[in-house]
């Protein structure tokens, strides 16, 4: 069987660099070049697959010229709103031979501390999650905060629970971002790579939940994943579930 030819976006940036080598040490597949800011994204025409770790505001673009090609991605890039979402929906429509995978955190232990805060949210009236990174990234709140925040919210509203309780009626911003009603507090310190913190509350007791990426090596194995998974799966495919199978 070939190699699965694969391209980078955002090839020199932290991730990026990191994805060359992990790829390039994966069975079955191969890096055949990528691009940064302003470089053309040709070299990476002839990719099945194109990893994407640039920015927010670059990766709707990247989307829209790798699926006019038919190139599959595997995209960990964040800033992605429901609305964002649609907009790739409607693009893969257009084209259903392409796989787009997108995935707030490739981390097998994100992906584990985000079941996790669902499967205890209907247990706790309150919970308010932390996000700390390394103070070169771009966006807040992160988006795993993101992602945890509607999969609670979802897992609430399933359970019928109200808003959660806060009497604050005077907020200068200490009280943080609100996605779908719960609270994200972000913290940008120097020796941090990502790490978030769910807190739940109930009477009389707390349950805290936290996860922490002290290596990049730790989003790896789930791109070398992602990169399998795609070839073969079109469509849009959001967050890690179904590739890990958990
Ligand atoms: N899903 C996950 O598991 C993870 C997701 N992330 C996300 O990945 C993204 C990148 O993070 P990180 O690697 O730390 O950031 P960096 O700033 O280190 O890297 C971003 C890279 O993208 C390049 N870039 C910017 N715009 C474009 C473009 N239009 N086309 C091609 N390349 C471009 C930059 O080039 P230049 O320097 O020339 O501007 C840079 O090399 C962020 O959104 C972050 O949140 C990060 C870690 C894990
Ligand atoms: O920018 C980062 O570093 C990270 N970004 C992702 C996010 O915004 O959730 C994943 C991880 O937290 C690292």
């Amino acid at each position: 069987m070939s190699e699965i030819q694969v391209g980078v976006f955002g090839v020199s940036g932290r991730m990026g660099s990191e994805v060359v080598h992990a790829v390039g040490r994966a069975e079955g597949m191969t890096v055949i070049g990528g691009s940064d800011l302003g470089e053309p994204r040709e070299q990476v025409e002839r990719a099945q697959v194109v990893v994407d770790f640039t920015h927010p505001d670059a990766v709707m673009d990247n989307i829209a010229w790798c699926v006019e090609r038919d190139i599959n991605m595997v995209i960990g890039t964040t800033g992605f709103t429901p609305e964002r979402l649609d907009q790739v929906r409607a693009l893969v429509a257009e084209h259903p031979k392409v796989g787009i995978l997108i995935a707030s955190n490739f981390s097998i232990g994100a992906v584990l501390m985000m079941q996790f805060a669902a499967k205890a949210a209907p247990f706790y009236p309150s919970v308010e999650i932390i996000e700390l990174h390394h103070p070169n990234k771009a966006d807040a709140p992160s988006g795993t905060s993101a992602t945890t925040a509607r999969k609670i919210a979802a897992a609430r509203a399933e359970a019928d629970m109200g808003p959660v309780p806060d009497a604050t009626v005077h907020d200068d911003g200490a009280r943080g971002a609100v996605v779908d009603g719960i609270h994200i507090h972000g913290v940008r310190l120097q020796g941090l790579v990502a790490h978030q913190e769910v807190l739940l509350g109930s009477t009389g007791e707390t349950l805290t939940i936290r996860h922490d990426s002290y290596d990049r090596v730790s989003f790896m194995p789930g791109v070398v994943a992602g990169v399998r998974y795609i070839v073969g799966h079109p469509g849009l495919t959001l967050e890690m579930e179904q590739v890990l199978g958990v």
